[in-house]
Order: C-alpha cells, then structure tokens, then sequence
C-alpha cells in the first residue's frame, strides 16, 4: 500500500504487538517506503480514537484495510467509517473465513463474529458493498 502511495501519500499502521511492527520496519526500510508510514503501537480501537480525536483527521482517508482480530472488526468498520472519506474504501480480510461463515452450525466465535459482520455490511446503506472471493474473501465497502 505504501509502495502504492503519491507523493506526501502517508500510511497509519496500528498493531498491538511490537514484534510484527518490528519485522515490518525492516521491510518498509527496504522498500524505501519509511518516511510514509507511522506506526500505533496498543489496542486498535485505542489508536482510531486517538486519530478521532483529531477533527482534521474525519473523512480524509482514502483506504483502510482491516486484519486483527475479529470479534473487534465491527468497532475497527464504524470508527474507520468516520475516518475515511466519501467514495473511500474500506478493505476487510478474511470475510469468508476458509468457508466457515457459509456453515450456522459453526459456533466458535470468531465465526459468529463474522457472519454477523457480513449480514450487517451487506444491509449497510452507508456503503456499497462487495465481496471479493480472494483468499478467504475481502469485503470492499465503498464509502457513499
Ligand atoms: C493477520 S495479522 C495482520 C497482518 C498484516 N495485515 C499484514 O498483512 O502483514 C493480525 C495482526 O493483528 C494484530 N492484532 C490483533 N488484535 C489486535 C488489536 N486488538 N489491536 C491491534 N492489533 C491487533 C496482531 O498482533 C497481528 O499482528
């Protein structure tokens, strides 16, 4: 995504584990993409409100891209809804759950959680919504 960015583009990546960041600051370094990305380290819900606490920063997001975990998938969409701007998208991994969700009697509850995203994403009229059955399926609402 970085690679992906114009000129003054800037990229926020959350993570609440600094191993990942780590590894991925190595690659960033390589790809000479550094200087366009800063790093939020905690819980993601914590960093999006911290980016909410900015006026300036409402509706100015071209794109996110949602990958934790997945019971948090529905705070992450509705702060990331405030964030990103109209005709923006927002990206959702892993919505098909290696077919999980097309199965009620799954119980666990990653499972539930996103069978009940996608129920919601699907009736959402603030977006337009698509799936995309890449890997384990993407969601891409559109922000209207
Ligand atoms: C599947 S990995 C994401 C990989 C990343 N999208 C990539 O392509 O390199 C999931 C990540 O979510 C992070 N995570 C899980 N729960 C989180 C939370 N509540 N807040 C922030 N990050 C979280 C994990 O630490 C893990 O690094």
């Amino acid at each position: 995504m970085a690679l992906a960015l114009p000129p003054g583009g800037r990229l926020v990546a959350c993570d609440r584990d600094p191993r990942p960041l780590a590894l991925a600051r190595e690659y960033w370094a390589k790809a000479g993409v550094a200087d366009k990305i800063e790093e939020r380290l905690g819980a993601a819900s914590e960093s999006l409100e911290a980016l909410l606490a900015d006026p300036a920063q409402h509706n100015s997001y071209d794109f996110a891209f949602i990958d934790a975990d997945k019971k948090g998938y529905r705070a992450y969409y509705e702060q990331l809804l405030r964030l990103v701007r109209p005709g923006g998208v927002i990206a959702v991994d892993n919505v098909l759950w290696y077919g999980r969700v097309a199965h009620p009697e799954e119980a666990d509850k990653n499972t539930a959680a996103l069978q009940e995203l996608n129920d919601f994403l699907l009736k959402d009229e603030r977006v337009a919504f698509s799936l995309v059955p890449v890997g384990d399926g993407m969601a891409l609402c559109t922000k209207r």
